[in-house]
């Protein structure tokens, strides 16, 4: 018996599964800064997830250690990244070898950096940049140039760019909202199952960003692929994901689906950030309920690295550091979670949002 078109889909699992991840930076021979500390999530097919927090706070870290990307000195030194990859295998991205590594990017997940130009090669067309990341990936018989110009001249309209225009064309001889949603088109070009976005709109003007991120929204409903979104702006994260994630020194202290975040979030950072967002969506600034800035790596505290700066906090913060907390258990790693020892005896004085 065939499943009819309307049958529920099975439950798949994950398409991602982190766990207990520390990401390090090495500073000499023997130090190592730890800028990521003990992430878990689950992020299912189809989930976008998006990560706020201000800066320093480890959000491009963990992007590019969960594709390891990291530089040289960086280091994924604990934790697993699991993968389900297209052909229904798991897979622990930190065990990948190279070469397995170099064909599961772009064709099972790619990452699109803050600032396209550095991304693309400057001395090559976009279409070259297409034709080797195509080449690259190719089993089989070599494909015509031609046939791989075509698919590109797709995917490229797909991010509402025109071909003719745009093809022949060097990176700097485009705008960058333009070079931003080549990147897009190229990332999408082998139908990865994950997108990891960080920062992709930021320096571009209001309306250019307005129409990448409509067009990501539709092209997600429409490819179904998983994506993760490093953003300062809340009001992209609220548009874009159905789960944030709050980063604050190196750890994720609150996780949600888009409405707990934003309209019951029950950590103090959390709602020190959504406060500080103008009414109008817009970049996130330092807001004046929050001065100081997050502690970096090289100087952990004992307790809640956020205490120093929160309003609420009692000797005990100080003292004992805040476990991940689950909140309200959901399936699809959609469960609201917390590292707050006060969290609801703040959520009952009505100190959080609600
Ligand atoms: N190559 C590096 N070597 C050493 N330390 C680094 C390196 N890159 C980042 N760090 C440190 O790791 C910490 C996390 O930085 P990261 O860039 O991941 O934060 P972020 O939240 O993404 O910030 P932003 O929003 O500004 O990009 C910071 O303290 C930063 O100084």
């Amino acid at each position: 018996m065939t499943a009819s078109p309307t049958a529920p889909v099975p439950h798949e699992g994950p398409l991602l599964s982190v766990r207990n991840v520390d990401i390090g930076y090495r500073t000499g021979r023997r130090t190592l800064l730890t800028a990521v500390h003990d992430v878990s999530f689950d992020l299912h097919p189809g989930q976008s997830m998006a990560l706020v927090g201000e800066s320093g706070c480890g959000k491009t870290t963990l992007g590019l250690g969960l594709l390891r990307l990291l530089p040289r000195t960086g280091l994924v030194s604990a934790g697993e990244i699991r993968f389900r990859r297209k052909d229904g295998t798991t897979v622990d991205i930190r065990s990948m070898a190279k070469e397995d590594l170099r064909r599961f990017r772009w064709s099972e997940a790619a990452m699109v950096f803050q600032g396209a130009m550095n991304a693309f090669n400057p001395v090559l067309r976009i279409e070259d940049h297409f034709v080797d990341t195509f080449r690259a990936h190719e089993t089989g018989r070599p494909r015509r140039r031609r046939e791989i110009l075509e698919e590109s001249a797709a995917l490229l309209e797909m991010v509402r760019l025109d071909p003719a225009r745009v093809l022949g064309s060097f990176p700097h001889e485009l705008s960058g909202g333009m070079r931003q949603r080549s990147l897009i088109a190229l990332a999408l070009a082998l139908e990865p199952q994950l997108l990891i976005l960080d920062e992709p709109t930021t320096a571009l003007d209001l309306l250019t960003q307005r129409a990448i991120v409509e067009r990501l929204c539709e092209l997600r409903e429409a490819l179904r692929f998983s994506m993760v979104f490093i953003t300062h702006d809340l009001g992209l994260a609220a548009e874009l994901a159905d789960r944030v994630g709050t980063m604050y020194a190196g750890r994720l202290i609150e996780t949600g689906t888009t409405r707990d975040i934003f309209h019951r979030s029950r950590h103090p950072y959390t709602s020190a950030l959504i406060g500080s967002v103008p009414p109008i969506s817009g970049d996130l600034i330092v807001p004046e309920s929050l001065p100081g800035s997050p502690p970096g790596p090289s100087s952990p505290l004992p307790g809640c690295s956020f205490a120093p700066r929160c309003g609420h906090a009692v000797d005990l913060c100080r003292e004992r550091r805040p476990e991940p907390e689950v909140l309200h258990a959901r399936g699809d790693g959609l469960s609201h979670t917390v590292a707050c020892l006060r969290s609801r005896e703040l959520a009952a004085e009505g100190a959080t949002r609600d």
